[in-house]
């Protein structure tokens, strides 16, 4: 009873907007944008729904829960491929209010070419019934070409039509690419208590989340701006960080921090296998530790960081967002804003490398590599997008500094930079 009420709430949520919504499907990384309407002459129909598809269905996942929205998103792939017939090709699938913040619903668009409907449509079932997923499925009217969408129901065995079907009709490309809808806070948090809440919540399913709140420090100590100057230093993996942030060190006297920061080391590897929304705030926590760091040996000598807030957002936006760097939020966007909360360093170095130079240090160095920094060498747009979202984040802006020359020349030039900007 409990799961058809929580359906009904789920479903009726949508209603209210469910005609103004845009799905976006991407096939081979293209997107195309279809909505639906009640009424429809003669328009064409998008071309994802052309030819002999077979049968289609969407599946959108949808909860009030951010967790559980999170964590059953990452499951569902896995479910799918595992449990449906070789035939079916399954397609990453959105549903959002055009450019309204906050609107998106994230899932699968799935092509059935098998003989028999059965184990697909029961399996669909299943998902409604259980899960925080909802099903709609498109059919062919009988002339023209028309298709419609139905919303499934839970329990009743049958397609509901709900409230009536809809046509589907092509739709515009919106001004935001949609995997920017969703942003703040799922994958960037932009003040110490948003980050907390979320990790507060996963204590019951993540032992090590209530170990990284009891290492936390208070709200009031992350603010706190020391006597010496902060440098902190930005970059891909193997762009030089470590060379460089040692030898500042012993160039200037400093003392030597990193975000995340050691005591978080132990559950590093966890939070690295969990959804975004958890993985990212985990790491916007580790800041805020680093900054109470910061705070104390700034009282003695200038700081040196390695990596900060600049890591913690770029990767993160670069992540959320698909497709071409010009999906990215545009520059002054808010997403790329400093949290209020949180120190701001003196000065923030961004090393740059080209890729092929870049690639050779990381053979060289022949470590493993996270899976990020794995998928980072396979994927240049990644990399690209990175590196945008580290130019437009403003509060302390970056300064590009090209990490090509030999060691000592460019610890020589960031020495300048910060003489010149920190009076050392
Ligand atoms: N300026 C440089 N020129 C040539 N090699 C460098 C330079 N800086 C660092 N390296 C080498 O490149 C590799 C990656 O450097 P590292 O400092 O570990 O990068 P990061 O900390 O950014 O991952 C190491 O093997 C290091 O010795
Ligand atoms: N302050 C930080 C530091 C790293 N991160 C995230 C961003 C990426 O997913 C990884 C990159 O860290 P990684 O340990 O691979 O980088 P280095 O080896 O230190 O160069 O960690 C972060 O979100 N915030």
């Amino acid at each position: 009873m409990r799961m058809v009420y929580e359906m009904a709430r789920r479903t009726m949520s949508l209603l209210p907007h469910w005609s103004s919504r845009v799905s976006s499907v991407e096939l081979n990384g293209t997107p195309f944008y279809f909505s639906t309407q009640e009424k429809h002459r003669g328009e064409e129909v998008p071309r994802v729904f052309r030819g002999n598809d077979g049968r289609c269905y969407s599946l959108l996942v949808c909860s009030s829960d951010t967790i559980r929205r999170a964590k059953f998103y990452a499951e569902l792939k896995d479910k799918l491929l595992t449990n449906l017939p070789p035939e079916c090709h399954l397609s990453p699938m959105c549903s959002f209010l055009p450019n309204i913040k906050d609107s998106l619903l994230k899932g699968y668009f799935l092509k059935d070419t098998s003989e028999s409907s059965s184990p697909t449509e029961r399996l669909l079932r299943d998902l409604t019934q259980r899960d925080p997923v909802l099903v709609c499925s498109y059919l062919r009217g009988e002339t023209g070409g028309v298709w419609t969408q139905h919303l499934w129901s839970d329990g009743d065995n049958h397609t509901m039509q709900m409230p009536k079907d809809y046509y589907v009709v092509p739709a515009e490309a919106p001004e935001h690419h949609p995997s920017t809808l969703n942003i703040i806070n799922s994958d960037v948090f932009y003040s110490f208590e948003e980050a907390y809440q979320v990790l507060e919540k996963c204590g019951d399913i993540i032992p090590e989340a209530r170990a990284v709140l009891e290492l936390l420090p208070s709200r009031e100590e992350a603010r706190r701006k020391p006597d010496f100057p902060v440098i902190v230093i930005e970059g891909l993996d193997a762009t030089g960080k470590t060379t460089l942030t040692e030898s500042l060190r012993d160039a200037l006297g400093a003392s030597l921090l990193r975000s995340p920061p050691h005591c978080l080391s132990p559950m590093r590897a966890r939070f690295d296998r969990e959804p975004p929304l958890i993985r990212r705030a985990f790491y916007a926590l580790g800041n805020y530790i680093t900054a109470v760091q910061i705070g104390q040996e700034g009282m003695k000598t200038p700081v040196i960081v390695d990596r900060f807030w600049h890591s913690t957002a770029a990767y993160a936006i670069a992540t959320a967002v698909s497709g071409p760097v010009c999906n990215l939020p545009a520059e002054g966007s808010e997403v790329y804003c400093w949290p209020s909360d949180l120190l701001q360093p003196s000065l923030v170095v961004c090393l740059t490398l080209d890729p092929e130079e870049r690639r050779r240090r990381l053979r060289d160095r022949g470590q493993g590599k996270t899976e990020e920094e794995q998928e980072l060498d396979h994927n240049q747009l990644f990399r690209l997008k990175v590196e945008k979202a580290y130019q437009r984040i403003s509060g302390p802006a970056c300064v590009t500094v090209d990490a090509s020359p030999p060691a000592d020349l460019v610890l020589q030039q960031v020495l300048l930079l910060i003489r010149g900007k920190c009076h050392l």
